[in-house]
């Protein structure tokens, strides 16, 4: 064995990969591969936790060690950079989510015959992995999978794929179940119990005509700080608790005390909210029921915060409107804020905080900012979808 059998990095899907560009699922770097194909252990190996690895969709890398788990999501955050060549003063070791922390899951369900399958997809395909436990939900989430299978034997139609959201609230925990059937007295009865014996913080169902609360004993809400925002379903929330604190403080950061801050694709408020105190806040975001619910919370607070229903793809925001900020946070979806970054990298803001959920369209929109004159002075990696290949990130640019 060479050199060139050594595994010496995790690629963007997951496959290790060794010296000579050869990918191998299942590995980990320092792991080698002998002449026969099989694998000799490295030093980063962890034994994983969960019967459902290497089959169920949610977790790709619980071989992986902790150590080498962070540096993965660094390196790939380093990596988009790199691709761009894009120069960052700083990246800084990814901060990981901890087990059982997640408190938000868009799950999947098939009915066949009396079987009824709930779980993520497996890996690249559409099959269910029936999950019978899981290292990554919140045990209270993770609580409500076999009541949910239960229920679903009485409203799931035969093999179609339904959709199962669960999101933790202040209340507890709230569940929207997208495709089932409900007609009739007794199916409405079943969900209503189904609800109050749950604990539900609230209950929505869609049959294919729109979303229906079915039992909500009072708004749900979210605190950010003091400020408690009543929540429309299954609302954007960052995945973690801990991810979302590792990403607000980062955005602190950036912006420093500025009296004045723009929150781009603001939400339903993580971050307006989080830093408005003591300053005035414009937020902008596309889904009208995110910024009616941060409004009417910012309103209702007495905080000094301006909220506007906008689509930040067509209508960005201009140079001259931007100038007036001394920060602007952008927290934009997966295909990341070209347009609106066009027109930041021709603005004088001084600080932008730019937090993603994608490092390829975040090095791609942080080449147009370094192309107006604006310097990266640090990345803060965030792993909060722990053992997944799924990497967020914060940046922090000036000018
Ligand atoms: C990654 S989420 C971030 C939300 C918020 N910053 C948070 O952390 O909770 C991205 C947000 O961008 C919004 N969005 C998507 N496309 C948009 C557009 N074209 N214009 C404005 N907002 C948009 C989504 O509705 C979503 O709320």
């Amino acid at each position: 064995m060479t050199d060139k059998d050594l595994i010496e990095r995790i690629a963007a899907r997951g496959d290790g990969v060794t010296a000579d560009g050869r990918h191998v699922a299942g590995s980990a770097p320092g792991d080698r591969v002998a002449a026969d194909g099989t694998l000799i252990p490295g030093p980063n190996r962890a034994e994983p936790v969960c019967r459902h690895f290497m089959r169920c969709g949610g977790c790709q890398l619980q071989h992986v060690a902790e150590g080498a788990l962070a540096d993965f999501v660094r390196d790939r955050v380093a990596g988009a950079l790199a691709a761009q060549q894009v120069h960052a003063n700083a990246i800084r070791a990814a901060l990981l989510s901890p087990p059982q922390s997640r408190r938000r899951a868009a799950l999947t369900a098939l009915r066949t015959g009396q079987q009824i399958a709930v779980g993520f997809n497996a890996a690249q395909s559409n099959q269910i992995i029936d999950m019978r436990e899981c290292p990554l939900l919140m045990p209270a989430l993770f609580a409500l999978i076999a009541p949910v299978r239960k229920l679903l034997g009485l409203i799931a139609p035969q093999r179609r794929f339904l959709k199962i959201k669960l999101q933790m609230l202040d209340q507890g925990v709230e569940l929207v179940l997208e495709g089932v059937r409900a007609e009739g007295l007794d199916a409405a009865m079943a969900l209503q119990d189904f609800a109050s014996a749950n604990r539900l913080a609230r209950l929505a169902i869609d049959q294919g005509d729109g979303l229906e609360t079915i039992w909500q004993p009072e708004p749900p809400t979210v605190h950010f700080g003091e400020i408690g925002v009543e929540v429309p379903p299954f609302a954007f929330l960052q995945a973690t608790s801990a991810g979302q604190a590792a990403l607000v403080e980062a955005v602190r950061e950036a912006i420093g005390d500025v009296p004045a801050v723009a929150d781009l694709f603001a939400g339903v408020g993580t971050f307006a909210l989080s830093v408005q105190e003591g300053r005035k806040v414009y937020a902008a975001e596309g889904a009208r029921d995110a910024i009616l619910a941060l409004a009417s919370a910012a309103n209702r607070a007495q905080a000094l915060v301006t909220a506007e229903h906008r689509d930040l793809f067509r209508r960005p925001l201009i140079p001259g409107e931007l100038d007036r900020f001394g920060a602007v946070i952008l927290d934009p979806p997966r295909a990341g804020a070209e347009e609106q970054v066009k027109q930041l990298a021709a603005s004088k803001v001084p600080a932008i905080a730019y937090v993603s959920c994608n490092p390829a369209s975040f090095a791609r929109d942080a080449k147009l900012l370094a192309a107006g004159g604006y310097r990266l002075d640090w990345v803060q990696p965030v792993g909060q979808f722990r053992w997944s290949t799924h990497v967020e990130l914060a940046g922090c640019f000036t000018k």
